[in-house]
């Protein structure tokens, strides 16, 4: 995705915003804490990535929440709910015996393709006149993909871009909650670049170079996704060790976030050091991946994740409400071994 074109995406992703903190608003008990939050923060980027790739609300922050959304959400969460076991079983298995599990899967699939394809052909019919108006229709009809290769390359982008980027902005979140003085000087900044009652937008984001080490630092300390592979398509020496083709390699950001070698102080939640230039090695900071098949997403989600925090953090103090300990746990995606300890406080 384009960085000229995304910058132009504000609009879609505030307009979900300005609902997610009346959202906000509304769940939060009076400590501010809110009852399952990692859900909560699941909708917000549903309906967002939604906005920006189909041009159509789902909903899912209202308090009544429509058919079709509910019934698109559902069909996601089953998709992921069986793919663990697709993964650890033989597909041919599945499919030959026609198991409940590929049942549940393959349906879920043409109900999100359902939807998807639907969305995506009456978007492509608007703007079919002026193409470069819209980047769906831009990818389309710039590019050789076939309807067929566009739903599912849109469908795609859905489903990696949906936890992730709540689960990224959780963690940011938290790490800021549990560091104050981060906190007050990431707020300090925002006042001065956007007034209160003025909406940010991304040429606003250009003045906000703390924020933007926030969100790296927290990726570092908490990478959404922890680790990705690579399969070896020829022998390859790597160091001092030749590796043979078919070999799987990982690529661990967390482990990397985490290395002395690479950051000093790793456990302490210091923006600072982003700001140094020419300090830290490019590649022991891969939250997106990297080379070619790194995120496609990225801009998109940093986008979304820049402005939420600056929305977020203008209107809340984000408060810890604990100081135990909270453990990671890997499981594709980096999650926390409880509900993260947060509440949100009206300032
Ligand atoms: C904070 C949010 C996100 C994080 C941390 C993230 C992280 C990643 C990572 C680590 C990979 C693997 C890259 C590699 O192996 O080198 C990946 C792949 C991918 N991401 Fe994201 N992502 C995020 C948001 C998004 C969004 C919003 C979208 C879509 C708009 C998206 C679409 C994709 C796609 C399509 C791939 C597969 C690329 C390929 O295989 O060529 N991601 N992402």
């Amino acid at each position: 995705m384009k960085p000229t074109e995304i910058v132009k995406l504000d609009t879609p992703v505030n307009e979900v915003l300005v609902d997610f903190l009346n959202r906000i608003d509304e769940l939060c008990n009076h400590n501010g804490e809110i009852e399952d939050v990692y859900s909560e923060f699941n909708k917000w980027s549903f309906e967002s990535i939604c906005l920006v790739l189909y041009g159509k609300r789902f909903g899912l922050l209202q308090r009544d929440v429509g058919e079709e959304g509910l019934n698109f959400i559902k069909a996601v969460k089953t998709m992921m709910g069986t793919f663990g076991m697709m993964m650890v079983t033989p597909v041919e298995l599945h499919k030959s015996l026609n198991t409940k599990v590929w049942q549940a899967h393959t349906n879920a699939w043409d109900n999100i393709f359902k939807t998807a394809k639907c969305s995506i052909d009456r978007r492509l019919e608007k703007y079919s006149a002026n193409p470069s108006e819209d980047f769906l229709c831009d990818i389309y009809f710039g590019s050789q993909l076939s309807k067929k290769e566009l739903y599912a390359a849109i469908t795609e982008f859905q489903i990696a871009g949906v936890e992730t980027t709540a689960n990224s902005l959780l963690w940011a979140l938290y790490n800021i909650s549990r560091n104050p003085h981060v906190q007050q000087k990431l707020y300090q900044e925002i006042q001065s670049a956007v007034s209160a009652n003025e909406t940010p937008n991304a040429e606003d984001l250009k003045k906000m170079p703390y924020l933007k080490a926030c969100l790296k630092e927290s990726m570092r300390i908490t990478p959404s996704v922890p680790f990705t592979t690579r399969t070896l398509d020829k022998e390859t020496v790597l160091g001092n060790y030749m590796l043979p083709e078919g070999t799987v390699l990982m690529l661990n950001s967390h482990a990397l976030g985490s290395n002395e070698e690479y950051f000093s102080n790793w456990t302490q939640f210091k923006p600072e050091r982003w700001l140094q230039k020419n300090i830290i090695n490019p590649f022991a900071h891969i939250p997106f991946g990297i080379g070619r098949r790194m995120c496609v997403g990225r801009r998109l989600a940093e986008l979304q994740l820049h402005l939420a925090l600056c929305w977020l953090v203008r209107k809340y103090q984000i408060m810890a409400t604990d100081n135990k300990p909270v453990e990671t746990l890997h499981s594709g995606i980096l999650i926390p071994n409880r509900e993260l300890p947060i509440a949100f406080r009206r300032r």
